[in-house]
């Protein structure tokens, strides 16, 4: 008989607690990802969800607590390994930040010089071909970051994340200022890329339609802490008042109907 595997997490969050002077974030937090998932992180307003990210990727030292990737704790490591570590994930940051005096095929290339030791020749070479899995047009190479659509910027932004080919996505409202059919198809590319590179994608957003497209379980932020965490149908049942009129609400509905009447097939 085969023995019960452990749950295959790739990060790992327990007993996080971030405070900024007075106002406490986090309290007691615990959350795991698993390999392969795209887990959607939402909350209300204020509740954390862009610190968390920060906290795991080790853009911020937590004031108690542990979280740990690829079960190692980045803010342990000595820079080296910390660095071997940061190579295995990509994130695209809420505004694309995108370098706004380097070109498109620079700012993808950037990563494969400094971190990959690339040529400069050799990076271009392979952030094209990054710009491409990440669906942005021949000839926008060469246009700088103010010269593309939000969409394409998101669509570079995501190119540069997915330079050095990571195993984890940590995306932060991927699909914000997007109009619904740009939305739509940058979620689309999430899901097809999850599924041909078996990417971990970690997701935070207040896109409903996201959850119900391309979301495998969904954690919800209140209370300073992950209030409840699994698939999206269980997650809205959540006897709480923010799940209730979140899920539930003019906007929950029309995302569950518009689900309903075309759900995705490529969700595992
Ligand atoms: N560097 C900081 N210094 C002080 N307070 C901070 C800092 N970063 C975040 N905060 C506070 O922590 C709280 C959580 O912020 P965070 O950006 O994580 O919320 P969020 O859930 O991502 O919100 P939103 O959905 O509006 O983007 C907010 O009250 C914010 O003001």
């Amino acid at each position: 008989m085969t023995k019960p595997q452990p749950q295959d997490d790739v990060i790992q969050v327990r007993d996080l607690v971030n405070r900024f002077g007075t106002q406490t974030v986090h309290e007691h937090l615990d959350l795991d990802v698993r390999r392969g998932e795209i887990l959607g992180v939402v909350g209300g307003s204020g509740t954390g969800k862009s610190v968390l990210l920060r906290s795991i990727v080790g853009l911020r030292r937590p004031t108690s607590g542990s979280v740990h990737v690829f079960g190692q704790d980045l803010l342990r490591l000595s820079p080296d390994q910390r660095s071997q570590v940061e190579r295995r994930f990509g994130v695209l940051f809420q505004n694309g930040a995108l370098f706004s005096s380097l070109n498109i095929v620079e700012n993808v290339a950037m990563p494969l010089i400094e971190h990959a030791g690339l040529t400069r020749m050799e990076a271009h070479a392979l952030a094209g071909v990054k710009l491409a899995l990440a669906g942005l047009p021949a000839g926008t190479e060469t246009k700088y970051p103010s010269e593309l659509s939000g969409g394409m910027v998101k669509r570079a932004a995501l190119a540069r994340a997915l330079a050095l080919d990571p195993e984890i996505l940590f995306l932060d409202e991927p699909t914000a200022g997007l109009d619904p059919i740009g939305a739509a198809a940058f979620d689309q590319l999430i899901l097809t890329l999850r599924n041909a590179l078996g990417l971990t994608v970690f997701l935070v957003t207040h896109d409903l339609d996201t959850l119900y497209t391309i979301c495998d379980r969904v954690a919800v932020l209140s209370q300073k802490k992950v209030l409840v965490v699994g698939p999206l149908d269980d997650v809205a049942k959540t006897d709480d008042a923010w799940v209730q009129s979140y899920f539930h609400g003019p906007r929950g509905r029309a995302a569950e109907e518009a689900h309903e009447r075309e759900p995705s097939p490529e969700v595992k």
